[in-house]
């Protein structure tokens, strides 16, 4: 069995990599970093430590490393045999690794059994984004490579903080993981992953993991930012960053309970269980990667404006959301692009332009005029009368 996974990064190596070894694919993994392909190449393992409570370690082996940006011809006859093709580069980058998958599955023998593609980013419905990015790569011959692939969406969860400079190709993560992915496109043949969770329907898994784990950890990030605070531990350390991180996950279990029928009971645990991997004391994670890209996490169907869109059209609570909406308003991490961006657009945009083009939310929805007198606060922060 072989699996090509694009993004050799932190959940590539500590995470997918990881789990596609363990259920015995041999690995190849496609990156557009020069100087991690060449790393990842010249070795034959390394290791993925998992710490927290039940700390252990484990080596992946059996793995090849390939440059998807210079050797793309290679990448696409290595797709063109493999029985997976998974990603975790970010949801702005599979417009850019679509045009490989579809290369591959146009050379893809027919007789081959269709090639599982699955995205692992943290976005509803990845990997159905990337089937439309190859789609329109594939136009007219669209019919007959899509069939030679079975598109499953996903939704993964282990913390993967940056690695510490000097620390090789080794990856040290939380030691709690969780893989869903939707099992209906498989027509009772799911591709063998027994660390993965096969589900009828991903919406709860995936809603809840996003509007829980990464509104969650984005609130610690933009509050604790704002505070100073240059670990995620320390920021919930904050006693008013706590109190705003609880209070934006009793909105969204608030959502999620309404909308999927999730015991209350349960849902808390979750919350409760997450607040204690966010101050992971085993692990050093920063406010820069939490809450980086803060233009993808402010967009429509992201971590806050998804929730707080969906709590204002049923007359639900949304303060505490929008509150951290106006903290990643503020987010200025010099080594983060978008923060750049983000000043850019509240200092020329109006306010209801930034509204309606960076957040999608028109006048006349029930949350517009709240998230607008935000957006306008943001302004007036940054343009201190005289
Ligand atoms: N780190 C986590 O805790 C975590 C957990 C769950 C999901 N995710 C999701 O996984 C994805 C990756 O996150 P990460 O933390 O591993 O980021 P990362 O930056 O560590 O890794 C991304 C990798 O993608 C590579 N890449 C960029 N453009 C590429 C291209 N065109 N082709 C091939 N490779 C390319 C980069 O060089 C990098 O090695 C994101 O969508 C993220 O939301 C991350
Ligand atoms: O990867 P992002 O930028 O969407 O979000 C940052 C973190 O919240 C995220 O990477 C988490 O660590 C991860 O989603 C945990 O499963």
């Amino acid at each position: 069995m072989k699996a090509v996974h694009f993004g050799a990064g932190n959940i590539g190596r500590g995470f997918v990599g990881l789990i596609l070894h363990d259920a015995g694919y041999e690995l190849v993994f496609a990156d557009v970093n020069a100087e991690l392909i060449d790393a990842l190449a010249a070795s034959t393992s390394y290791d993925v430590h998992a710490v927290g409570e039940n700390s252990s370690s484990r080596t992946v082996t059996n793995y090849r490393a390939l440059n998807s940006g210079t050797d793309e011809d290679v990448v696409v006859a290595e797709i063109a045999t493999a029985d997976i093709v998974t990603t975790a580069v970010g949801p702005n980058i599979l417009k850019f690794v679509a045009p490989v998958i579809a290369r591959a599955l146009q050379a893809r023998d027919a007789s081959l059994p269709p090639l599982t593609v699955m995205a692992c980013e943290n976005a509803i419905n990845a990997t159905d984004v990337l089937k439309g990015e190859i789609e329109g790569r594939l136009g007219d011959d669209s019919a007959g490579a899509l069939g030679r692939a079975v598109f499953a969406n996903t939704a993964v969860d282990r913390i993967v903080p940056n690695q510490e400079p000097g620390h090789g190709l080794d990856v040290t993560v939380e030691d709690f993981f969780e893989w869903a992915i939707e099992e209906t496109p498989f027509e009772g043949a799911p591709p063998v992953i027994p660390a993965a969770h096969f589900v009828p329907d991903l919406a709860p898994y995936i809603e809840r993991k996003l509007f829980t784990v990464n509104t969650g950890h984005a609130t610690v990030a933009y509050h604790g930012w704002v505070e100073g605070a240059t670990t995620l531990a320390d920021a919930l350390s904050v006693p008013s960053v706590f109190a705003e991180v609880k209070a934006v996950l009793e909105e969204t279990k608030a959502l999620l309970v309404a909308k999927h029928e999730f015991d209350p009971a349960t849902q808390e645990a979750y919350l409760e269980k997450n607040l204690v991997r966010f101050a992971n004391p085993y692990l050093t994670d920063t406010p820069e990667r939490v809450g980086r890209q803060p233009l993808r996490k402010i967009s429509r169907h992201e971590r806050f404006i998804g929730p707080a869109a969906e709590l204002a059209e049923r007359g639900l609570p949304t303060d505490a959301l929008l509150r951290a909406v106006a903290a990643a308003l503020r987010f200025d991490a010099p080594a983060d692009p978008q923060s750049a961006e983000l000043a850019g657009l509240l200092d020329t945009l109006t306010p209801e332009e930034f509204t309606v083009q960076v957040t999608g939310i028109e006048p006349g929805h029930p949350l517009h005029d709240r998230l607008l007198a935000t957006v306008r606060a943001a302004v007036a922060f940054r343009t201190p009368e005289e």
